[in-house]
């Protein structure tokens, strides 16, 4: 399950009124703390990849385009002639994700170079991974990994992840383009990004995101 505007009183409470119709302060403050926090920690591993690219004049523009979306899941172990409970393997749409698990590994991740690894966490770890929105801003140099979660022993899987979306128009850097690195993909609105994959005929796409913008 999951909800808009996610590091916002409004957006938690939206949540919290579905969940709660008489209410539940305590949760509801927890949750607002834990996803700015969280927003915190994207907007700081956002501006270490500006810098790094030498884009940081950009940064005051994207930061005012960011909103974010918290969803919660939870995997149960498999049953009796059931085999992985998990999750598809795909990419994330968003610009970053930060995810948080419970002590319950289950994250698969497919590198590069097409192997695939399990992420094993210790109970403090965060995991920041890029989405096809900042692959493109990046002209390729962030890699937006197809990632998985298979559940094999009996234990619950719950994880919690908060995407960061961009409410415009998103532009690769002049800075990032040149003769050796020629621009992959055209400008893009990222919510009507998001409206094409969630049509059937797109969700089965090697790359979304190539389809969509893809120079
Ligand atoms: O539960 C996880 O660790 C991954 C969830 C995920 O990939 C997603 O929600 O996009
Ligand atoms: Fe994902």
């Amino acid at each position: 399950m999951g909800f808009d505007y996610s590091n916002t009183l409004d957006g938690v409470q939206s949540f919290i009124d579905v969940m709660w119709p008489n209410g539940n302060e305590a949760f509801s403050a927890t949750l607002l703390a834990y996803n700015k926090l969280v927003a915190e920690l994207e907007e700081m591993v956002t501006r270490m990849v500006f810098e790094s690219y030498g884009v940081e004049k950009k940064l005051d523009a994207h930061r005012k385009m960011v909103t974010y979306l918290c969803r919660g899941m939870k995997y149960r172990g498999p049953e009796k002639n059931e085999t992985n409970m998990g999750f598809v393997a795909h990419t994330d749409k968003d610009f970053i994700t930060v995810l948080h698990q419970n002590g319950v590994n289950g994250l698969e991740v497919k590198a590069r170079d097409g192997q695939w690894f399990t992420v094993e966490l210790l109970p403090a770890s965060y995991i920041v991974m890029s989405g096809d929105a900042a692959m493109a801003w990046s002209n390729d140099r962030l890699h937006s990994p197809y990632h998985r979660v298979t559940i094999n022993g009996n234990e619950t899987r719950y994880s919690i992840a908060q995407f960061s979306f961009l409410e415009g128009i998103i532009e690769t850097p002049e800075e990032l383009v040149d003769e050796e690195h020629p621009l992959q993909f055209k400008p893009f609105d990222h919510l009507k990004y998001l409206d094409f994959y969630s049509r059937e005929e797109n969700r089965t796409l090697e790359s979304a995101i190539r389809t969509y913008c893809g120079v």
